[in-house]
């Protein structure tokens, strides 16, 4: 019996050394894998985070090809970016005229350096724009990176924009603005059928159209362009569940919404086609209105330009409305913008001194220096209607206060009045949750815009879309805050007509511009050549009518022409197209190529992107080559929102009244 003893024990400590040795490898195997995923991670984040500043631009075979300048010769070029070379200033960088060494006169676009976008958006105009040859798209001669800085060196236009040469004193004549459409048409014919893979240009507008010695226009900036290979091509925007959007009724007075729009009942709202309802009589009240968009720091002015005081503006809103009037109305900071609205009117474009006064909060409004542009209440009426963020029942789980509000300020949003419910409201919302998902990105961005900005930097950076999210529902009821579309590199806010292009992450885009980019854009990145022909279409009214898609004055009879695209087709409606022509032509112009001008920018801004024509007919179309289609007629309801209707019904009162 004892001689077992030692036996057992033995066998007893081998197992016990078996189950430590075991234990031993499990920890330092799960430790190792740890570690292994942990440095998977930061490999991953690190190579993520970093990968739009560092990758290699010498390794596309476009950057081979292209010049690369080197800061120093830059300078020279440009004598120092100095002040007397300044050309003039957009949403992502500064624009200075150079003179390279060998004589050659040079265009150069210093980016804004701390901005993540600047620099995607560098990298895409190189690959791009870098790797386009054609008469009508303007040439990139080179780039240059230093450490932060990157500069791109492009052809020098002698003639600037088109938004320039159209809004400014020296107006163009008939031929030449038909010669201009002419030069886009065949630029967007380059891009889309000559190029392979085609490209998408995503942002045609007058101030990306340059003009060179001889008025010929050629299209540039294409920072926010595609290739159409990029998988984001893939999406159909046809197999989105259509009913109730296509087939469904339309948005009143027989439109029919576009496609990728919600369906009529339901909480979504379409910032893009925002722009055309807006022209819906839906009553706003003032008193949200301002209380949305207090801080937005946008000044008013006018039709003569001066200013128009905050107590007037106050006025003017409880004359419209029976509600109390705009407590919150932030006076101090109006009238600020006032002041500067005055300073940058009375020296508009010329001179970097006069022109950097613009370019603060309200630079897009006076870009052109037009002194009587003031168009901001009423874009402020369905800006503050549209990004409005408890207009959006359906927005999040965590509604509850947010209903709470959105049952007291209700009537912004046309949608919001018919509210369906139980299983109807179900189905609607499995209609519309694809286009939902397009969109829902760019509320959550703005959202955010909500927020402190300082803090909302900081995290930014690091965790980019979980805290979005955590400072979104952190932050829901910060209605103080101020709303914001896109940064400068001070990280002072613009309100830009860029409004679309915020970017504020490198994951996330809001692209396009507001009033040129088409109803089936939802924001997203999901370009088609159809979205270039609805911008194309815009572009034409403002090249013939010589207006913005948006001009408002202050005086509320004229916000029946605010809306360009309704004005035009309330006007296509009445057959008084010629209406529209630039008062400025006289009678100086051809009638019926004005007439073919006016009747194809409807075909190309109809709201189904398969309707509008595609670009090699628009060429031949504008040659007189081949016969416009008839154009199923679209009709939205112009402006008078709740401004006209009831200006009008008072002014009819008060004569009744004497
Ligand atoms: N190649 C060029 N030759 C002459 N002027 C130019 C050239 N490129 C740009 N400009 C001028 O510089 C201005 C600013 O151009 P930029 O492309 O930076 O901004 P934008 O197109 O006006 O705005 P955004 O970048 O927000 O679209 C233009 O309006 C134009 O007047």
């Amino acid at each position: 019996m004892p001689s077992r003893q030692p036996a057992f024990t033995h066998q007893q400590s081998t197992k016990h050394r078996a189950t430590f040795i075991f234990i031993i490898i499990t920890v330092f195997s799960s430790v190792l894998i740890l570690f292994g995923v942990i440095y998977l991670i930061y490999y991953v984040y690190y190579s993520l985070i970093h990968r739009s500043r560092t990758s290699p631009l010498n390794s596309c075979p476009v950057f081979l090809k292209l010049r690369r300048f080197t800061y120093k010769e830059l300078v020279s070029a440009t004598n120092g970016f100095s002040d007397d070379n300044f050309i003039g200033k957009g949403g992502s960088g500064t624009v200075y005229r150079g003179i390279l060494r060998n004589g050659k006169l040079v265009a150069v676009k210093l980016l804004d350096s701390d901005s993540l976008d600047a620099d995607r958006e560098f990298q895409n105009e190189l690959r791009i724009l870098g790797g386009l040859e054609s008469q009508f798209v303007v040439s990139l001669l080179g780039y240059c990176v230093d450490k932060r800085k990157r500069v791109v060196v492009y052809e020098y236009m002698p003639n600037r924009s088109l938004q320039e040469s159209l809004f400014s004193d020296r107006s163009l004549c008939w031929n030449r603005r038909f010669e201009i459409i002419l030069d886009v048409s065949r630029a967007l014919e380059f891009l889309h059928r000559e190029c392979d893979p085609p490209v998408i240009h995503g942002d045609v507008k007058p101030s990306n159209v340059l003009l060179d010695a001889e008025f010929r226009a050629k299209i540039s900036d294409f920072g926010l362009s595609r290739l159409k290979i990029e998988p984001e091509f893939g999406v159909d925007l046809f197999s989105q569940d259509l009913s109730g959007t296509v087939a469904g009724a339309g948005t009143g007075a027989g439109e029919s919404p576009a496609i990728g729009t919600p369906v009529e009942s339901s909480t979504e709202v379409d910032f893009a086609l925002a722009l055309q309802a807006s022209s819906s009589s839906t009553p706003i009240n003032s008193k949200v209105v301002c209380n949305r968009l207090k801080g937005l720091g946008l000044g008013f002015t006018d039709e003569k330009g001066k200013d128009v005081s905050v107590s007037h503006i106050q006025n003017e809103f409880t004359k419209y409305d029976n509600d109390d009037s705009c407590h919150n109305f932030d006076n101090n900071h109006v009238r600020e913008s006032n002041s500067n609205a005055n300073d940058s009117n009375s020296n508009p474009v010329d001179g970097r001194k006069s022109c950097k006064k613009q370019w603060g909060k309200d630079w897009w409004w006076k870009q052109d220096g037009s002194g009587e542009l003031s168009s901001k209440d009423y874009v402020q009426e369905w800006i503050g209607s549209q990004i409005c963020p408890t207009a959006n029942a359906e927005w999040d789980d965590d509604k509850n206060s947010e209903k709470r509000e959105f049952d007291q300020s209700p009537k912004l949003n046309t949608c919001n009045e018919n509210k369906t419910s139980g299983h109807e409201e179900h189905e609607e919302h499995r209609g519309w949750k694809q286009h939902r998902k397009m969109q829902e990105w760019w509320k959550e961005e703005h959202l955010d815009e909500l927020t402190n900005k300082r803090v909302e930097k900081k995290i930014k950076r690091r965790f980019k879309l979980k805290i979005f999210r955590w400072k979104r529902k952190a932050n829901r009821h910060d209605h103080k805050s101020e709303i914001s579309f896109r940064k400068n590199s001070k990280n002072t806010e613009m309100y830009s007509g860029d409004v679309f292009s915020r970017e504020l992450s490198s994951t996330t885009s809001m692209r396009g511009t507001l009033c040129y980019v088409a109803p089936e854009y939802g924001g997203c990145e999901y370009l088609i050549e159809k979205t270039d022909i609805y911008s194309f279409g815009v572009l034409i009214l403002v090249i013939v009518s010589g207006r913005r898609p948006l001009h408002v004055l202050a005086s509320p009879m004229k916000l029946e022409k605010a809306n360009l695209i309704s004005w035009c087709r309330q006007l296509a409606h009445g057959g008084d197209l010629l209406e529209l022509v630039d008062e400025r032509l006289k009678d100086d112009y051809n009638k019926p190529q004005a007439i073919l001008c006016v009747n194809l920018a409807l075909a190309c801004l109809q709201k189904m992107p398969e309707l509008r024509p595609d670009i090699g007919d628009i060429v031949k179309i504008l040659k007189g080559e081949m016969e416009l289609p008839v154009v199923p007629f679209e009709f939205s309801p112009s402006p008078p929102s709740k401004l006209v209707g009831r200006s009008r019904s008072r002014r009819k009162s008060r004569t009744n009244a004497d």
